[in-house]
Order: structure tokens, then sequence, then C-alpha cells
């Protein structure tokens, strides 16, 4: 029988299925963090039992650390405990992992795939919903709550159900300046939040086998945001490249071996998926997204929607609260938004090839910041992304242009640190979520391409930067 990657993987992994479809999958590599592990390690501890596989686990924090003046510590005290809980169970547990001062510390969805933690074939859950990220690289990868994290630690398998297949091919080419991002965000905008509830996306088509690793696991990253339960790119020589040499990859003869099970992890030919979806990259513009979901969005050239034109009466009282709350008037050209803060980073965005693209728009442009623009950070993912990016000069470009450097985290992804909007200012960010608060109490949201966010850093606001890089400001 013809099967799809998703439901290889399936198979491989499962450890018993139940009449009512109940399964239970095997775990191979379980990723911890600070916010969603300390209950779970009290709750072992409390119940008497070890970690099942402590060297299948591993731990890094991202959520609350500082991105700046990080050596002297971390100031806030709930920040400050939770980092040190996680340090302390991993220890007591005998986990492996990456303090916060340690120079591969980063956000987990950037650590592991640059570690070779994540690998083809594997089953990867972490406590936190954008795990699908690990599925760019053929892995089945799950976002799973805290009770479940604790599941995994005490047995090394996740109780689920299998979820219904979705395809998504993405022919042709994405034209210059237009990245994964907006492959995501025209997604998301195309078949809404809950357009891939229930499902496991797999992405194909001549637009992601010409994505680089970073790109693919930004389209996988945002999958999420469309309510998919995974998502999935089949192996091909950009997997395996960039898997060659990273530490915990396997080398010399069970690298051989594994190459040749790993070049079966793509859906064979034929197979069949429940649905379908097929778009053109080229007909992929920039995108901006003008509400309090990802997808309330619209291309770079066009108009905030009016309401009015809704007809679904709930749709269109969303998008009204989502105008009150964004300061929006329908019609208001989307290159006609001032903004305040500009925030290059996240597990979405953080990558070394985002802050390339983002670097070449600064360069090729010139110039600094607009006056209008309070703060710029950039933010990279990793402690290695970051310091590549210095071996590049990519730190200089930025700082020339008035960007602040910054020590890698989730940072200003999400308000649990100190890196955050105050009430009514107005983000281009590179996140991934712009919910109502996401970025700081009273905090206004734009999800947009590193290129799209560089480019509204120096012109105070949106820009095609189609049209930017080649000196139209
Ligand atoms: C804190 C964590 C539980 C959360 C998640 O699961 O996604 C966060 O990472 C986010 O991006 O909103
Ligand atoms: S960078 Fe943002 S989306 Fe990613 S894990 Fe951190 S908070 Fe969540």
């Amino acid at each position: 029988m013809m099967r799809t990657l998703y439901d290889k993987l399936w198979d491989e992994h499962l450890v018993d299925l139940d009449e009512d479809g109940g399964a239970l999958l095997y775990v191979d590599r379980h990723l911890v963090y600070e916010v969603t592990s300390p209950q779970a390690f009290a709750g072992l501890a409390a119940g008497a039992r070890p970690v099942w596989r402590p060297g299948a686990t591993f731990g890094v924090c991202d959520h609350n650390v500082p991105t700046a003046g990080r050596a002297g510590g971390i100031a806030d005290p709930l920040s400050r405990l939770q980092v040190e809980t996680l340090a302390r169970n991993c220890d007591d547990n005998g986990i492996p992992q990456f303090r916060m001062l340690d120079r591969r510390q980063g956000i987990v969805h950037v650590v592991a795939p640059e570690q070779g933690l994540t690998l083809p074939g594997m089953v990867v859950v972490c406590g936190d919903s954008h795990t699908s990220t690990h599925g760019a690289l053929a892995a089945l990868a799950f976002g799973i709550g805290t009770s479940e994290v604790e599941h995994v630690l005490a047995t090394q398998t996740l109780a689920t159900r299998k979820s219904r297949t979705m395809l998504v091919r993405i022919d042709g080419g994405l034209a210059p300046g237009c990245s994964a991002k907006d492959l995501a965000l025209y997604l998301i905008g195309r078949i809404g939040t809950a357009g891939a509830t229930g499902h496991a996306l797999e992405f194909t088509g001549a637009a992601v086998r010409a994505l680089s690793m970073e790109g693919r696991m930004t389209l996988c990253n945002m999958a999420i945001e469309a309510g998919a339960r995974a998502a999935l790119v089949g192996v091909d020589d950009t997997t395996l490249d960039y898997l060659r040499g990273r530490p915990y990859a396997p080398a010399g003869v069970q690298w051989d071996a594994a190459v040749k099970v790993w070049r079966g992890l793509v859906s064979d030919p034929g197979a069949r998926f429940d649905r379908m979806l097929a778009f053109d990259a080229a007909a992929v513009a920039p995108q901006v997204t003008w509400g309090t979901s990802p997808d309330m969005v619209a291309p770079v050239g066009a108009a905030v929607p009016d309401p009015d034109d809704e007809g679904d009466a709930g749709r269109r009282r969303a998008m009204e609260a989502a105008l009150d709350y964004m300061a929006l008037v329908p019609g208001t050209r989307i290159a006609d938004i001032p903004i305040d803060r500009v925030f290059i980073g996240s597990c979405t965005n953080g990558r070394i090839e985002d802050l390339r693209a983002a670097a070449a728009v600064l360069a090729a442009a010139g110039g600094r910041i607009a006056p209008n623009v309070r703060q710029a950070l950039v933010v990279p993912g990793s402690g290695l992304v970051r310091e590549q990016a210095q071996r590049e000069g990519l730190d200089r470009v930025f700082t020339a242009a008035g960007f602040e450097w910054r020590e890698p985290g989730c940072s200003m992804c999400l308000a649990m640190n100190d890196d955050r909007l105050a009430p009514g200012e107005r983000c281009a960010s590179t996140s991934n979520r712009n919910f109502e608060g996401r970025q700081g109490a009273g905090g206004r949201s734009h999800l947009v391409s590193p290129a799209m966010a560089a480019a509204a850093a120096l012109a105070g606001r949106f820009v095609d930067v189609r049209a930017f890089a080649r000196g139209g400001r």
C-alpha cells in the first residue's frame, strides 16, 4: 500500500492502538524548557518516578532569558526561578542541557535542529506549540501540554490519535524579496487559523524543494497557526546537507546507514491524502498582518479591509474588534501604517538566513532606522546563529543602521521577559502570533518577513521590499 510520510512515521512509532483509535507513540526526542516543565518534574518527584530515558531528553532555556546583559544574571525573580528550576531539574535527572550562558543556548526550536538533536524519522515532542518546526526535517513533531510532558518523561511515550492528512503543494518560484514567511502567512490567510485543524500537513512542490532548511522550518513553524497538528517536509539533499556534521547527528558508517533509511522518508508516489491544496509561489506578494490573528493578513500593496464587506456576521465582528484594538481604519493603505518598533527574531525567523535577508535590505538601502522608530531589535535564535552572523559582519550592518544586537532567546515574540511593547505601540515583527497583548499589554503586532521588517525599520512604515530593494523608499 502506498503510504504518506506521516503514515510511515506513525507506523514506525506505534506502540499500542485501542479500538477507539487511542494510540501510544514512542518518543525519540523530548525537548524541555523552563515554562512547561516545572510542574511535570514536580509530578514525577511526587510519585517517586524516574525519568525513563534522560539521554533522549534535552533541556534549554529560552522564553524567560534576558537578551541584554545576561552575564549579570536575571533581574526578574520569577524568570530567574524558572530558569534555575529547569537547570536543577535537568541536573537532578541526568538530562543534558545548555544553560543560559552556554554559547549554544537559544530558542529550543532553533537549537535542536542546529545541533542535530532533531533527526529525520524521529518522533519529537516539546511542551510548546511551535514544535511543528522540527517537521521540516521529516520528523513527526508535536507540541504537547504539561501533563503530557510528565507522561513522556515517565514513559517515553505519547498518548495521541492519528490525524487526517493534508498535502499542501506550492508550485512555481518565489519572487525576489518574498520568502517562506510570506508563503506561510498567505496560506493561513487563505485557509484561516482553523483551516488545517486535526490535520498533519505535508508541504511539497517546486517552491518547497527550492527552500533552504531555514525556510522550511519557517513554513512548518507557522503551520500550527493554521490549526495543524503537525507539519512535514520529506527528506531530500537539502535535508541531508543541512544535517551532515551536526554535533548530535550520526557520523561515519552510522551516517551512511542513516542516510539509506532517511532517503525513504518521503510520501510514496500516489499515496492518498485526506485533503489537498495547491497554489503558486509566484503569486505570493510580501504579506503584512493587519489584525489580531495571523489569518488577518493582506499583501503589502493592499488596504486594510472593511468589515462591512464581510458577509459572515461572526467574522465581521472579529474584524471590527481587531481593527479597534489595532487602531486601524478600513481602507487605510498598509503602506501608510507607521510603526514604533521592529522585532527581528523568534523561532519563526531567528535563523541565519533570516538575519542575512534582513541585513541585505539594510545594506542595499543604506541609511538608518526612521526617526519615528523608537527601537529596533535583532535577536538571533541561538548563540551559534549569533556567532555566525558576527563572522559574516551582519551585526555591524544592523548596528550601523541603528538596530540593537541582542543575545538569543524568545525575546519580544511574547512578553515573558524584559523585551516588550508599551501600550499602544505598533511593531513590525517577524514572529508568528499577533494576538492582543502578545508582545506586551496593549501592544499592536504586525507579522512580516525579516526583509519586510528591515525595510519597515528604515522607512518607518510598511513598504514593499521588492520596490525598496530597487532603491524606491
Ligand atoms: C509558552 C508556551 C507554552 C507557548 C507555546 O506553546 O507556544 C509559547 O512558546 C508561544 O509561542 O505562545
Ligand atoms: S520564539 Fe515565540 S513562538 Fe517561538 S517558542 Fe519562543 S515564544 Fe514561542
